[in-house]
Formats: structure tokens, C-alpha cells, sequence
């Protein structure tokens, strides 16, 4: 059921990071050829950590410091480069400035790549005409405003898509597809770290359907977001609520062996019963709750907990039982 999907930094790493490898390896293997050492040694030391980045993100997903490594080096390049081949080199300043702002956040971007153009200018200005560098300081400051617009309109839209794909519209709790995400984290830092338990805690609501039924489906959304505010209330800030199903939630309980968990499902049960709003509906929940176990899926995990809950449901409800 579960594989984890690439994050866009990653995707923008991966590219940005194989970019600059691959189009630079002919020039470093070029100076090599005709003995400008200078470059050749400064190409080559840019394309062997370029690719050591692409591989770090490539097997371990992990973006923040190669992001602003990569940034740095397109920046340190760049400069390096006009230093010593002067304003034949000028077209590089453009990709490192443009890199630089889906690298890092755009605001630290745009100081960073200031100093770029500042710094080039200074090199440059004995070489170029008047009219030259005018050319060349509006094209580029051209650049960096598309840039930083760019970059920011993505980043912004991006975490407000990544809210509507991981939020339950209804009740604010994570969805299935957040749930998914945080029981692979959850289940990979596990097996890595076997001492500190894990624990899942599913509740489903009983006897929902006369609820809806009896006083109509408005007051059965409302039951619905007032049991995820009393969940989230009694839960601790590392613990995370998710909507399973219609009326069935799964709180993810990191650090938290199954007697722990188990007191937290009666607190849950006892919370939800004493609800003054909940308690005009009669509402109760059904809990099952489990303990992770390394050699297991995530839907066998799941599958547990679940049994559990059933388990109540056939003991009478409004209980928590453990799988
Ligand atoms: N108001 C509302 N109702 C929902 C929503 N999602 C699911 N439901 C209802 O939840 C009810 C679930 O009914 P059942 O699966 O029979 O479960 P139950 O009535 O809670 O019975 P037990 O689970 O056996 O205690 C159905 O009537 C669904 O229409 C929702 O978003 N809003």
C-alpha cells in the first residue's frame, strides 16, 4: 500500500544538482585538455560535489543543507570564474543566479544573489563599456525579480496545496494521505530506534448513523469537528490525529509504549462521553489501540489496532480494547 513520494525540493535538488555535473563536466574535462589548470581544478571540484550532493539527496531525501551547499557553490563559481576569465565568462552569472532562488528561501536568496551581482560588477567594471554594463546589471537584476517572483508564488502555493492534500476539509484533522505519510516517518525512525515504542490509536464513533438519522446530517458534521477539538485537546503535541474514514480517526502516538496508549484511549473514551456538546447526542467511541512491531507492515499495524476497536464494538461499545 504505502511508498513515500519525492518532495518537490528533492526533485529540484536532483535536477539543479545534475544540471550543474553534467554541463559542466565537458568544460572541466576540456580546460584538462588544453592545461588551464585554474579552471580545470575549480570545473572539476564543482562537478565532484555536485554529484556527491545529487547522490546524498538521491538515498536520503534529505534537502536543507545540500540546498544551501548547491546555492553556495553556484554563487562561489560564478565569481571564481569572472575572477579569472573575466567577462567572457558573464552568461554563467545568469544560471547561478536564477538556481540560487528555488534553492534557498527566496528572501536569503535575493541577499545572496545581491552580493553576486555586486561582487560581479566590481570584476567586471574595468573591462566593460558603459553601455555594456548597464546591459548587463538591468538584464540580470531582470533575472533575479522573475526569479524571486517565481520562486515565491511556488513556495507560497505549494504549502498551501500541500494543506488541501493533507487536511480533512470537514474537521481539520489530517487525512489519509497525511496518515500515510507519517506512518512511514513514524515506522522508519522506529526501526532505527527499537527502544522508543509507538502507538496507533483508532476510534470509531458509535452508532453514528442514528445520529445522522435522528437530527440530520449538519449536527453529524458538527459531532464530527467537536470529537476531533476534544481528540486534539487531550492529545499531546507530538501525537497526531487523522481522519481514517467517515467516523473513524487514528491517532498516531509517537513515544508511547501500549499501557501508555491504553490510558490514553480510556482518557479519550472518558473525554468524548463527558463532551458537553457530544453528551446531548449520546455520543461514544469505540477505541482499539497497538503498538508497533518492527517486523510488521504499516497495514498489518493498522490491521491490529483495527481488530481491537471491532473488538469493542462487540463488547458493547463506548470501551478500548488492545491488539
Ligand atoms: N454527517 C456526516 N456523516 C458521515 C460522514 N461520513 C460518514 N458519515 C456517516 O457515518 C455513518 C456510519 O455508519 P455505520 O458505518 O453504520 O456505523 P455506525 O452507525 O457508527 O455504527 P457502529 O460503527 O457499528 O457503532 C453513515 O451513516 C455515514 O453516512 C460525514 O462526513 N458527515
Amino acid at each position: 500500500m504505502l511508498s513515500k513520494p519525492r518532495q518537490i525540493d528533492e526533485y529540484i535538488l536532483l535536477t539543479l544538482s545534475g544540471a550543474t555535473a553534467v554541463a559542466l563536466t565537458p568544460f572541466a574535462i576540456y580546460r584538462i585538455w588544453t592545461h588551464e589548470w585554474n579552471v580545470a581544478i575549480l570545473d572539476s571540484a564543482a562537478v565532484l560535489l555536485a554529484a556527491v550532493l545529487w547522490t546524498h539527496v538521491w538515498r536520503t531525501g534529505q534537502t536543507l543543507w545540500a540546498g544551501r551547499i548547491l546555492a553556495s557553490l553556484c554563487l562561489i563559481v560564478a565569481i571564481i570564474t569572472l575572477l579569472l576569465r573575466g567577462a567572457e565568462q558573464i552568461l554563467w552569472v545568469y544560471p547561478a543566479l536564477t538556481a540560487t532562488f528555488f534553492l534557498i528561501p527566496p528572501r536569503i536568496a535575493a541577499v545572496m544573489a545581491t552580493i553576486l551581482l555586486a561582487v560581479a560588477t566590481i570584476i567586471l567594471w574595468p573591462e566593460l563599456t558603459q553601455v555594456k554594463a548597464a546591459e548587463f546589471l538591468v538584464s540580470s537584476i531582470a533575472t533575479m525579480m522573475f526569479s524571486f517572483a517565481f520562486a515565491d508564488r511556488m513556495r507560497d502555493q505549494h504549502k498551501r496545496l500541500e494543506l488541501l492534500a493533507n487536511q480533512d476539509a470537514l474537521t481539520g484533522a489530517g487525512n489519509r494521505h497525511a496518515m500515510e505519510k507519517k506512518l512511514l516517518d513514524v515506522m522508519a525512525f522506529q526501526r532505527r530506534n527499537q527502544d522508543t515504542p509507538a502507538s496507533l490509536i483508532i476510534l470509531d464513533l458509535d452508532r453514528f448513523k442514528t445520529i445522522n438519522d435522528t437530527h440530520g446530517h449538519g449536527v453529524g458534521d458538527a459531532v464530527l469537528i467537536e470529537l476531533v477539538k476534544t481528540i486534539s485537546g487531550r492529545i499531546r503535541s507530538t501525537d497526531t490525529v487523522f481522519r481514517f474514514g467517515g467516523e473513524e480517526f487514528v491517532v498516531i502516538a509517537e513515544n508511547t509504549s501500549l499501557p501508555d496508549a491504553s490510558v490514553l484511549a480510556e482518557e479519550l473514551c472518558c473525554a468524548v462521553r463527558n463532551n458537553p456538546y457530544l453528551r446531548e447526542y449520546h455520543v461514544t467511541v469505540s477505541i482499539g489501540t497497538a503498538q508497533f512491531k518492527p517486523s510488521e507492515s504499516a497495514f498489518e499495524w493498522l490491521g491490529r489496532a483495527d481488530k481491537a476497536m471491532y473488538r469493542a464494538k462487540e463488547s458493547g461499545r463506548d470501551g478500548c480494547f488492545t491488539g
